[in-house]
């Protein structure tokens, strides 16, 4: 059989069998390249984005952060972008609204906390929702994670837990004026608990005065690609579109 053939039995590994010395150059050829990656790795600054194809190669989730304030469009965009350009859109509000839900969830009460009060669940449930669903997301093109990092916690958690493992290729930061913003949030809909004038204006402070230094950070690293909101989903999406086709390039 071939598996035996290429075993790691001591009669394969020392009988002078071909086969047995092919399979050890491999083995310590693999173990070569598998810490020689990681050293690399490693030493990558966060900032650090690269093309789509490098990142396959490098068997590592290709990401695209989608930041902007409360209602300025990033899950209508994502999902455009989804079914146009082949990402998958993993949204951080909607893993923690489902996490939630979940029965059994031990987080739930806690999430729901943080929700209503505008504020930022630790970091260490967000990345782990988010790690799950790009692990069982089979081969993506890559990932739109929309809403986050969205503070200086989520940053660093970030970084603790998927460096070597993700690589961002930009921010696309949705900027729109905050009054537009909250009127779109009133008008949504959709029965959430957080889009009430109250909890509003304590997530606009959480966005203004927690995720905002965040795109700045990103700024100053040339990472970010600003697309207005303000204007129809179609102009929007137009300028979208052409800052994913400039990053192809790359
Ligand atoms: N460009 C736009 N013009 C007008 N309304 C919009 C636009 N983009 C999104 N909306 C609406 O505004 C609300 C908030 O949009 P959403 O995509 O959920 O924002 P976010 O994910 O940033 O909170 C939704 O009801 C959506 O239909
Ligand atoms: N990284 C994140 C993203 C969202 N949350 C929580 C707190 C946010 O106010 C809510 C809703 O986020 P979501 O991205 O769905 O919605 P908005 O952009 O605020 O409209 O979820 C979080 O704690 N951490």
């Amino acid at each position: 059989m071939e598996g035996r053939k290429h075993g790691t039995s001591d009669k394969n590994l020392f009988s002078g069998d071909p086969s047995a010395s092919h399979y050890m150059v491999l083995a310590v050829l693999r173990a070569f390249i598998r810490s020689s990656r990681s050293l690399r790795l490693s030493t990558l600054p966060f900032s650090h984005s690269t093309s789509p194809s490098t990142s396959i190669l490098r068997n590592m989730h290709n990401v695209v952060f989608v930041l902007g304030p409360p209602g300025s469009g990033k899950g209508t965009i994502c999902a455009k972008i989804q079914e146009n350009l082949g990402y998958v859109h993993l949204s951080a509000g909607d893993l923690l609204r489902a996490e939630r839900q979940r029965e059994g969830s031990e987080f739930g009460a806690l999430i729901e906390q943080h929700i209503r009060n505008g504020s930022i669940v630790p970091v260490e449930i967000t990345c782990a929702l988010l790690e799950n669903a790009m692990n069982n997301s089979g081969d993506a093109k890559g990932f739109l994670v929309d809403g986050f990092p969205r503070n200086e916690d989520n940053l660093q958690g970030w970084n603790k837990q998927m460096t070597g493992k993700a690589l961002v290729q930009f921010v696309l930061f949705l900027s729109c004026p905050v009054p537009i913003c909250i009127q779109r949030c009133l008008n949504r809909g959709q029965g959430r608990t957080d889009d009430n004038e109250e909890s509003l204006k304590k997530r606009v402070e959480t966005y203004n005065r927690q995720t905002f230094p965040i795109i700045e950070h990103f700024e100053k690293n040339g990472l970010v690609r600003e697309v207005k909101s303000e204007r129809s989903v179609e102009e929007i999406y137009a300028d979208v579109v052409e800052v994913f086709n400039q990053a192809a390039k790359v």
